[in-house]
């Protein structure tokens, strides 16, 4: 069994790099840590970024989790290997790049592609927030994938993950420590990018960026709202090149005891218990690349 820690970061390709950190400074609010070598590198919380943008096509190119170290990434990758997974271990070069110690990369069933990384920089001076939304974390990381149910047996099968709740066969939130989801699949026809979650401090962030959203003429794709699943109220909202952001507060941890449960998605309030309307667009493409030499 993998033990995953956290999760780390998400590697997305831009084709127009200032626009991508413009948006993800101005609007979103993080910190622009460094430009190097064509990748951007952006932050929320301690971890040196959390969102890399890498100049070339758009899409996402990788996500990333954190595991305790370099004995526990090597059993990563014999488990993998010994499942049939196809993995690769990052170069050093690589690994400087995503300010890892180092890493392995596979594709899930569908074609995600998954870092696991050990030894993610950390930062220890405060956050210089691009602007205050309040942000306290980089809360989770979600997939689009075809099939959510064959998803979760893949988490389930090598990972400490349990699932926390579902959303029929929409979607699937998934736990590997007390906070309600830090992994999440929902149904797509092709693996990509759902959205990337961060987490706010108050009720009253979530309305003010709402505001500020609106105001800047940022598309908003849902909310605000409130999730049955986590309670948490949330405001998804669309960056360029078709990257979604969600802000939420509230996110519930669980207990060993939780018994997961199933929402009927065609129900008004499965997703969003203010019974706001649900829009998805085109969410950011894998980018289907081979795995590191
Ligand atoms: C619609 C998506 C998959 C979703 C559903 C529920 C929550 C939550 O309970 O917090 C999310 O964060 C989601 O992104
Ligand atoms: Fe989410």
């Amino acid at each position: 069994m993998i033990t995953l820690h956290d999760i780390a970061y998400v590697r997305s390709g831009t084709a127009d790099a200032k626009a991508a950190a413009a948006f993800a400074v101005d609007v979103v609010g993080m910190e622009l840590v460094a430009q190097e070598d064509g990748v951007t590198y952006l932050r929320a919380d301690k971890r040196h970024h959390c969102l890399a943008f890498e100049e070339g096509e758009a899409g996402v190119l990788a996500s990333a989790f954190s595991l305790k170290g370099p004995d526990e990434l090597e059993a990563a990758e014999k488990e993998l290997q010994a499942a049939g997974v196809e993995v690769a271990r990052g170069t050093p070069k690589q690994a400087r790049s995503r300010r890892v110690e180092d890493f392995i990369a596979f594709d899930d069933p569908f074609g995600n592609r998954v870092e696991l990384v050990h030894g993610q920089v950390q930062l220890a001076r405060p956050v210089h927030f691009g602007r205050p939304a309040g942000i306290t974390e980089f809360g989770h990381i979600c997939f689009d994938a075809p099939d959510v149910k064959e998803a979760y047996a893949f988490w389930s099968a090598h990972f400490n993950i349990k699932v926390s709740d579902w959303i029929g066969d929409w979607a699937c939130l998934m736990r590997f420590d007390p906070v309600h989801h830090k992994l999440a699949v929902f149904r797509g026809s092709e693996p990509g990018l759902c959205h990337i979650n961060f987490q706010v401090d108050s009720l009253d962030d979530v309305m003010r960026n709402w505001r500020f959203l609106q105001a800047k003429g940022v598309e908003i794709e849902m909310g605000p709202g409130r999730h049955p699943q986590s309670t948490a109220i949330f405001v998804y909202f669309k960056g360029p090149e078709g990257l979604t952001y969600e802000y939420s507060y509230g996110v519930r941890n669980l207990g060993d005891d939780w018994v997961p449960r199933v929402f009927d998605p065609t129900e008004p309030d499965a997703i969003d218990m203010w019974h706001g309307p649900i829009q998805r667009t085109q969410t950011q493409p894998q980018l289907r690349r081979p795995l590191p030499a």
